[in-house]
């Protein structure tokens, strides 16, 4: 039987940070980001349902997402972003299922689901526990205007889209603070599956 760890937290707070210790631990990690990537690429259905639903306004020159123009319409917009949501939800889970059962029939012991909105879209019922990554919201706006280069208003708009960290902590069965130093996540990390490997 698989361990089924759900990893979230909400934008920027080092979801993906996390991710990368487990993967070097030899975990496997179903990364829903890759996932949403997956399913925009040139060619597939959910592009071409974005491009009927938005316009062709938001395609490159090459044929790919305009991600960069999508992005800020849907985070300034809880209408569009609810209508993006659910033009590409079922895809998105479609995919993650299909990761999580390769894994699964691969015999892994412990697999990741790594899901930016895994309480917002429904994935609980999905893991066996959820793991939440935790820093305070005043760490999480700087390290997202730095990281993605916004404004402290835009930042605040994208982290508005989500529930929030503090809220997520509450859910959470296993909290990561990453608010200190890599190493110091990384020592709590190893400290998880030194408890947890043989589960
Ligand atoms: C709007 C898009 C094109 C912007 O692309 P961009 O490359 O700028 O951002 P990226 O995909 O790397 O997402 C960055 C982070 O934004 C957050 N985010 C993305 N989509 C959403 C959303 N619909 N609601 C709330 N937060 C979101 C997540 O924390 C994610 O990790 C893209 O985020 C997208 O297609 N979103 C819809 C798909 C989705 O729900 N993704 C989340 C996977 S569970
Ligand atoms: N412990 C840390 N100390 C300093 N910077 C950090 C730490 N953890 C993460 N960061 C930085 O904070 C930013 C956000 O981290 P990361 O990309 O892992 O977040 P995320 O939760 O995966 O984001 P998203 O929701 O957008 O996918 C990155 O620029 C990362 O390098």
């Amino acid at each position: 039987m698989s361990y089924i760890l759900g990893l979230t937290g909400s934008i920027a707070t080092g979801k993906s940070t996390v991710a990368k210790l487990f993967l070097s631990a030899g975990i496997p990690v179903v990364d829903a980001d890759l996932g949403a990537r997956a399913v925009v690429l040139p060619g597939a259905p959910g592009l071409a349902d974005i491009i009927k639903h938005f316009g062709e306004d938001y395609l490159l020159p090459d044929g790919s997402l305009d991600r960069k123009r999508l992005g800020a319409l849907i985070f300034s917009d809880r209408e569009k972003r609810a209508e993006l949501d659910a033009l590409l939800k079922e895809r998105i889970k479609d995919w993650i299922h299909a990761e999580k059962e390769r894994y699964i029939s691969e015999g892994h012991e412990l697999i990741v689901l790594d899901i930016p909105l895994l309480y917002e879209g429904g994935y609980v019922d999905s893991c066996d526990a959820v793991m939440v990554v935790y820093v305070p919201e005043e760490l999480q706006l700087r390290r997202l205007m730095s990281r993605n280069h916004l404004d402290e208003k835009e930042a605040a708009q994208r982290m508005q889209s989500q529930l929030s960290i503090e809220k997520k902590k509450e859910l959470a069965d296993f909290v990561i603070d990453n608010s200190g130093t890599i190493e110091e996540t990384e020592k709590q990390v190893s400290e998880w599956l030194r408890g947890h490997r043989s589960v």
